[in-house]
């Protein structure tokens, strides 16, 4: 297996740098993502991996002095440059890109308005129509049969694990082209997070996903690329097959095997 090729990558993030105020985090980061493909990005604690997801769906530019340069090419066009189309729109960049965060985020409504509210900030979507997209995200994001029966329950009254797969619904039913998920797993009990799991893997015929995960084993099983970051850089970038079993630099194998971080 060899990295994706330019045409494979539907994201392609090139020498990123990226300040929390005079704070720089980011060092050139580069990230080819492959079309329909898991990433996992990987690397001890601090070292930026939420602030690279950050940056991709472009969710910085909402707070006062976090600024990124560089290039994140989406369809070719540079996402950082507000003169390009989509980086003039981030709305419309959000749904395309979607993201779900380490702590299961539902709205305080019911489960289905939870998905139905999300995607009517994108599109009219008839009654009928809704009730469809409801029960495929739910499907999809392995919650269907759980939540079937009460779908007019509050989402919060969900299950950590159910709530953060009602999340992945609620992103999934705007139809993404990408998936972004910061630890989606950390707080999940064995069973929650195979579910999770076993849903992202059947959803790779249709959204890319990128994942930050803490857990080797669990990018080991679902993903086909690794990056490891360091320090605010990408270290190794490479074909999950190989980054888990023979490391190319000392501080990936160092981490690999529990030696750092
Ligand atoms: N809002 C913020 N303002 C200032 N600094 C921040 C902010 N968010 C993160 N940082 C800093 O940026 C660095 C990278 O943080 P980030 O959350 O991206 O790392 P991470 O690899 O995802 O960590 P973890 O695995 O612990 O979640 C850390 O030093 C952190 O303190």
């Amino acid at each position: 297996m060899r990295p994706p090729s330019e045409a494979e990558r539907v994201l392609d993030v090139r020498g990123l740098d990226f300040s929390y105020g005079q704070n720089q985090i980011l060092f050139g980061v580069d990230l080819p993502v492959a079309r329909h493909q898991i990433t996992a990005v990987i690397g001890p604690s601090g070292c930026g991996k939420s602030t690279l997801l950050r940056s991709i769906n472009k969710i910085y530019d909402i707070y006062d002095g976090q600024s990124a340069s560089g290039e994140i090419l989406f369809h070719g066009q540079n996402i950082l440059n507000p003169a390009s189309a989509m980086g003039a729109d981030n709305a419309a960049l959000r749904a395309k890109i979607g993201m779900v965060f380490q702590r299961p985020t539902p709205f305080p409504m019911s489960i289905y308005d939870n998905i139905a509210f999300g995607l009517r900030l994108h599109r009219n979507v008839s009654r009928a129509d809704m009730d469809d997209i409801v029960e495929s995200a739910l499907t999809r994001a392995a919650l269907w049969d759980e939540v079937k029966d009460g779908l007019h329950k509050s989402g919060l009254g969900l299950s950590g694990g159910q709530q953060q797969r009602l999340c992945v619904a609620r992103a999934i039913a705007v139809e993404p082209e990408v998936l972004l998920l910061d630890e989606p797993a950390s707080a999940l009990d064995p069973l929650s997070t195979a579910k999770l799991e076993t849903a992202l893997i059947e959803m790779k015929d249709s959204f890319t996903i990128v994942i930050v995960t803490h857990n080797l084993q669990q990018a080991a099983r679902i993903s086909d690329y690794t990056g490891f970051m360091l320090q605010g850089r990408m270290v190794e970038f490479r074909p999950s097959s190989e980054a888990f079993v023979k490391p190319e630099t000392q501080a990936m194998r160092d981490y690999v095997t529990g030696r750092y971080g």
